[in-house]
């Protein structure tokens, strides 16, 4: 994301951090405003242009637009919760 949990720097990046946080799971945060390297390799990775980038159990998920509109449908929670448990 840019910025930290603590210090988004970015409305998008503070969006999926705020709904991270609201649903009480544990996660980590990457800047990559202080690694370019970092912002480069992971657009690769994910073949996705932007941040945030949200990964659960290790796989892409989505960036902000993807995860308000599963939080809103309530498949966020769903997988979040699978994946908690198991
Ligand atoms: N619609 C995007 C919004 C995020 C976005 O547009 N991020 C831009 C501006 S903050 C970005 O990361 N651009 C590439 C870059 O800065 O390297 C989403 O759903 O995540």
């Amino acid at each position: 994301m840019k910025g930290t949990k603590e210090f988004p720097q970015c409305g998008f990046s503070n969006t999926v951090v705020q709904i991270l946080k609201s649903l009480n799971v544990p996660f980590e945060t990457l800047n990559i405003l202080e690694n370019e390297m970092l912002r480069q390799g992971l657009k690769e990775y994910s073949n996705w242009p932007t941040f945030p980038q949200l990964y659960i159990d290790g796989e892409f998920f989505g960036g902000c637009d993807i995860t308000v509109e599963a939080y809103k449908n309530g498949q966020l929670q769903e997988l979040l919760e699978k994946v908690m448990c198991s």
